[in-house]
């Protein structure tokens, strides 16, 4: 199974869709569709109903942007705005410069950038564990913010169950009904309270570990790969996780993120990383999703389309005539 719907449509199969009632009460019972085109296999799971069955199988359904965020005037003032400065920092032979930028609360920012762009070395210097070499003018200093980071993986070196590490770590958060109801609930974390931290699964720990930063209070949120491990319906109930808690706490998440399809979902604003891979690298200033879009995708020479039903990115096959009259205009990413 592959749990990236971007090259799952790029390769042209059929999809049959195997169907619990509810995606929450797994080992219940099944139904197995009829096969779908990639297209509508996709769009049914997206949207958790099967029309030709007339069956609903997940409480929620995940639709995408269709324009850019308009902030007006009164939403700008009620943000709380943070900057940071360009600075740089070399590690080993790795050279990364990060522009000078600013955020707000209630907002996503996702890091763009392939491998080894210095994605995780910036968010290690804005949680202050990584000293910058330099720093670029004396007016902007790194603010001090009280960070939650999560790691690509969660340490599993804890002796104890998934209830003894919780409630160790993030006491407040496990007594507090809307953690609970936000958090706690969906991301399945109750079945797993008894279960020894050590024996946790790929996926099983990655729900931990993100249930684990969001429990911890901060001024910020690093998530560095939150879909890591999971299958693609978790990877849909991570992100729902994710937005409602930064937009109800009003709090900031940097995310990173390598699928595509989550990454447009979870973005406010996006980081795009430049440059030479493991040599020398930029973070370039947070832009909007869609210039941000465009110019990580010109780099990779991939165009996006949108589905006409629910909006979501699809990748144009290489030298169709949509991927070259996208190309021609300049318009990798369209909204
Ligand atoms: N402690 C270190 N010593 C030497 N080189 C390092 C160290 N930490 C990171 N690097 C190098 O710095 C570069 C950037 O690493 P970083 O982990 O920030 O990239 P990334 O964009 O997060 O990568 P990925 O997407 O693979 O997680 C890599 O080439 C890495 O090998």
């Amino acid at each position: 199974m592959n749990h990236q719907f971007t090259s799952m449509s790029s390769r042209g199969l059929k999809l049959h869709k195997s169907l619990g009632p509810c995606l929450e009460q797994t080992g219940a019972f099944g139904v197995v569709t009829l096969p779908f085109s990639v297209r509508e296999g996709i769009n049914v799971f997206l949207a958790g109903f099967v029309p030709t069955e007339n069956l609903r199988f997940q409480d929620e359904s995940l639709t995408f942007k269709i324009v850019e965020a308009q902030e007006n005037a009164e939403e700008i003032e009620t943000y709380q705005r943070y900057k940071y400065p360009t600075m740089s920092k070399t590690i080993g032979n790795f050279k990364l410069t990060v522009m000078e930028g600013e955020f707000t609360d209630s907002q996503i920012v996702v890091m763009l950038g392939e491998n080894g762009t210095g994605k995780t070395t910036f968010i290690k210097m804005l949680a202050g564990r990584l000293k910058p070499d330099t720093v670029e003018g004396a007016e902007i200093e790194i603010p001090k913010f009280y960070v939650s980071h999560k790691p690509q993986q969660l340490e599993t070196k804890f002796q104890g169950t998934v209830s003894q590490l919780l409630h160790q770590k993030i006491p407040d958060s496990c007594a507090h009904p809307q953690f609970r109801s936000d958090v706690i609930k969906p991301l399945q974390i109750e079945q797993l309270m008894d279960w020894q931290v050590t024996n946790l699964s790929g996926g099983e720990r990655q729900r931990v570990a993100l249930c684990l930063c969001l429990g911890k209070p901060a001024d910020i949120y690093l998530i560095d790969e939150p879909s890591a491990s999971l299958d693609s319906e978790q990877r849909i109930v991570a992100s729902k996780v994710i937005k409602r808690f930064i937009l109800h706490a009003k709090k900031t998440a940097f995310v990173v993120e390598h699928d595509f399809i989550m990454a447009t979902y979870l973005a406010d604003k996006v980081i795009v990383y430049e440059g030479r891979p493991s040599v020398d690298c930029t973070a370039n200033a947070p832009q909007t999703l869609l210039s941000g879009m465009n110019k990580f995708l010109s780099q990779l020479d991939i165009t996006f389309r949108r589905d006409p039903t629910n909006y979501r990115p699809r990748i144009n096959k290489l030298d169709s005539t949509k991927d070259k009259e996208q190309k021609s205009v300049g318009s990798y990413y369209y909204l």
